[in-house]
């Protein structure tokens, strides 16, 4: 069992960079400013519109890992909101990264729940199926497998194949420590003329 970096830890800008500069769920956004997760993920895959696979995740997910879910990347529909949320922070889940949509937005915030979507929505979801739990998917365009490192701040997310995290996380300290240098340097600049 790895261990996944701590929340905001390593910004997922120099951890995506670390992986030529790939793994990044494009389109994903946090829906709060200031909401960082980290974790192994627990994959769903969903219609898209329909939230039965979330609730019956719920059953089953284990504190700290991050709920990912393939919506179809439909934003006509929201997957969650706040009552699923509440779900989320009580089981202690490690926040939830959507490709689709959410709302209740403000409430999302209120609780401290770290969420990142493709968009937000007041219109609710059906909660009909089908869904699939626990099988790789793609979020945002990339793979995501059950106990990848998912990762998320306000710049967005990436997902870390499972079998790299270690030479990743090698790889973004030292991508940190030469990004240090030439802030450095930066700093040293002055203007000429
Ligand atoms: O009604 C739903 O399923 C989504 C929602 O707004 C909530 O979880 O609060
Ligand atoms: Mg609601």
């Amino acid at each position: 069992m790895h261990d996944y970096p701590t929340p905001g830890a390593l910004p997922v800008a120099t951890v995506s960079d670390a992986m030529d500069r790939f793994g990044v769920a494009d389109g994903i956004r946090p829906l709060w400013p200031g909401a960082t997760l980290s974790g192994p993920a627990f994959t769903v895959w969903t219609r898209p519109g329909d939230n039965k696979g979330l609730h019956a995740a719920f059953e089953t997910i284990r504190r700290g890992e991050v709920l990912v879910v393939n919506g179809g990347g439909d934003t006509s529909r929201a997957l969650i909101g706040e009552l699923v949320v509440q779900k989320a922070r009580a089981l202690r889940v490690g926040g939830i990264v959507l490709d689709g949509a959410a709302r209740d937005v403000a409430e999302l915030a209120a609780l401290g729940v770290p969420v990142f979507a493709r968009a937000v929505t007041p219109a609710g979801p059906w909660k009909n199926g089908p869904y699939r739990i626990g099988e790789p998917i793609a979020v945002g365009g990339v793979p995501a497998a059950p106990g990848d490192w998912v990762l998320g701040d306000d710049d967005g997310v990436a997902v870390v194949p499972r079998a790299r995290i270690d030479e990743v996380v090698e790889g973004a300290r030292g991508l940190i420590a030469g990004e240090a240098e030439r802030r450095a340097a930066n700093q040293r600049l002055v203007p000429r003329g």
